[in-house]
C-alpha cells in the first residue's frame, strides 16, 4: 500500500498542495484536474524526484526516501516529457533506460521484446526514434516505465499526442497491467479515464476534493442533472438562469444539458464523470475566461 499522509508542497511561499492524505492499494488511480492544479507536483512526490515540505509518504509503511533504492526498484515513471535520443533505435534507448535501472541486458532483451508486443510495436525495435510518431513515441515511454515490471507505475499526462485509436489501445493496455500493481494517471481529459479507473482524484484549490469511484462521484449529480432542446433564440436567457454544463447543436436547436434542483418540463439524465468534471470545475473555467477576455 502506497499512503500520502498530510502532505503539503511549497514553492517559497505559494503553496502548491496542502494536507493531501491519499491511499492506493491496487488498479487504476485518475488524478483528474485542470493544468497547474497540482498534478505533476504530487507526481514528482511519489517518484521522490521533489520532497514534501511537509508529512510524508510511505510504501508499505515505510518512509519512501528512507526505503530509496529499494522504493525506486518497484517504480515505474513516465514524466510528462520524457527524455530520449533521436538517434537511438526503440531497442538501444530502452536498453539505455534497463541499464540505468541495472537490469541484467540479456533479460532486458527479452523484457524488451515483450513490452514492444503488448503495446503494439513489434516490429520496431531497429527504427530510429527520430523517425516515430508521438503516438509511438508515447508508447515507448510507456516500455520504458515498465521495464522493470513496477509495482507501482505513475503516469503523468500519457496520452498527451495519442490519437483516439490510441487511447483506447492505451486503455485496454491500462486495464491489464492494473491486475497486480498501482497505475496512477493523471490527466485532464476525462475521457482517458472513464470507464476504467477504479477511483477518480480531484483537486482543487490545492487539496484533494474527492477520491472514491467514479460511480459515487456520479451521485453528486443525481436526480439534479437535466437535458432540453430549445431555440438558439431562447439559448442567451437559459444560460443566464441556469447553471449549463454543455451544450449541443442539433437542427438549428440547441441541446442543453444542466444542473437544477427545481424539476421542470426536462429530461432527466443520467449522469456522467464528465458532467461532475463539468460542475465541479466550472468556476474555474469560468473565471479563467475571465481574466483571459475580461
Ligand atoms: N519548481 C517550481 N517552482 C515554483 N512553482 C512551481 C514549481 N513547480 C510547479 N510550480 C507551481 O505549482 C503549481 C502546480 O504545478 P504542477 O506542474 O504540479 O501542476 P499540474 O496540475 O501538473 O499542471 P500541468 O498539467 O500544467 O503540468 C503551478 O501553479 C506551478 O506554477
Amino acid at each position: 500500500m502506497l499512503e500520502v499522509h498530510n502532505v503539503t508542497k511549497k514553492y517559497k511561499s505559494f503553496t502548491a498542495l496542502e494536507d493531501i492524505n491519499l491511499q492506493f492499494d491496487h488498479g487504476i488511480y485518475g488524478l483528474l484536474a485542470p493544468n497547474g492544479a497540482g498534478k505533476t507536483t504530487l507526481m514528482k512526490m511519489l517518484v521522490t524526484l521533489t520532497f514534501p515540505t511537509d508529512g510524508e509518504i510511505t510504501y508499505q509503511g515505510e518512509d519512501i526516501i528512507n526505503l530509496g533504492e529499494d522504493y525506486r526498484d518497484i517504480l515505474g515513471y513516465l514524466p510528462q516529457d520524457f527524455g530520449y535520443y533521436k538517434s537511438y533505435t526503440a531497442e538501444k534507448y530502452l536498453l539505455y533506460v534497463a541499464a540505468l535501472k541495472g537490469l541484467n541486458k540479456q533479460k532486458a532483451k527479452q523484457r524488451i521484446r515483450e513490452l514492444l508486443e503488448i503495446v503494439g510495436l513489434p516490429n520496431v525495435a531497429k527504427k530510429k526514434l527520430k523517425t516515430f510518431s508521438g503516438g509511438m513515441l508515447q508508447r515507448i515511454g510507456i516500455c520504458q516505465a515498465l521495464l522493470n515490471d513496477p509495482k507501482v507505475v505513475i503516469l503523468d499526462e500519457p496520452t498527451a499526442g495519442l490519437d483516439p485509436k490510441e487511447r483506447a489501445r492505451f486503455k485496454r493496455l491500462l486495464s491489464t497491467l492494473a491486475r497486480d500493481r498501482i497505475i496512477l494517471l493523471s490527466t485532464h481529459i476525462v475521457s482517458d479515464v472513464e470507464s476504467i479507473a477504479n477511483e477518480i482524484i480531484m483537486i482543487k484549490d490545492n487539496r484533494i476534493l474527492y477520491s472514491m469511484p467514479q460511480q459515487e462521484l456520479n451521485k453528486l449529480l443525481e436526480e439534479r442533472l437535466f437535458e432540453t432542446t430549445l431555440p438558439f433564440s431562447e439559448l442567451e436567457k437559459f444560460r443566464a438562469t441556469h447553471s449549463v454544463l454543455s451544450e449541443k447543436q442539433e437542427k438549428n436547436k440547441m441541446t442543453v444539458r444542466f444542473v437544477a434542483t427545481e424539476t421542470g418540463p426536462w429530461n432527466k439524465v443520467e449522469p456522467t464523470l464528465e458532467d461532475v468534471f463539468l460542475y465541479v470545475f466550472e468556476e474555474e473555467t469560468e473565471s479563467s475566461e475571465e481574466i483571459k477576455y475580461g
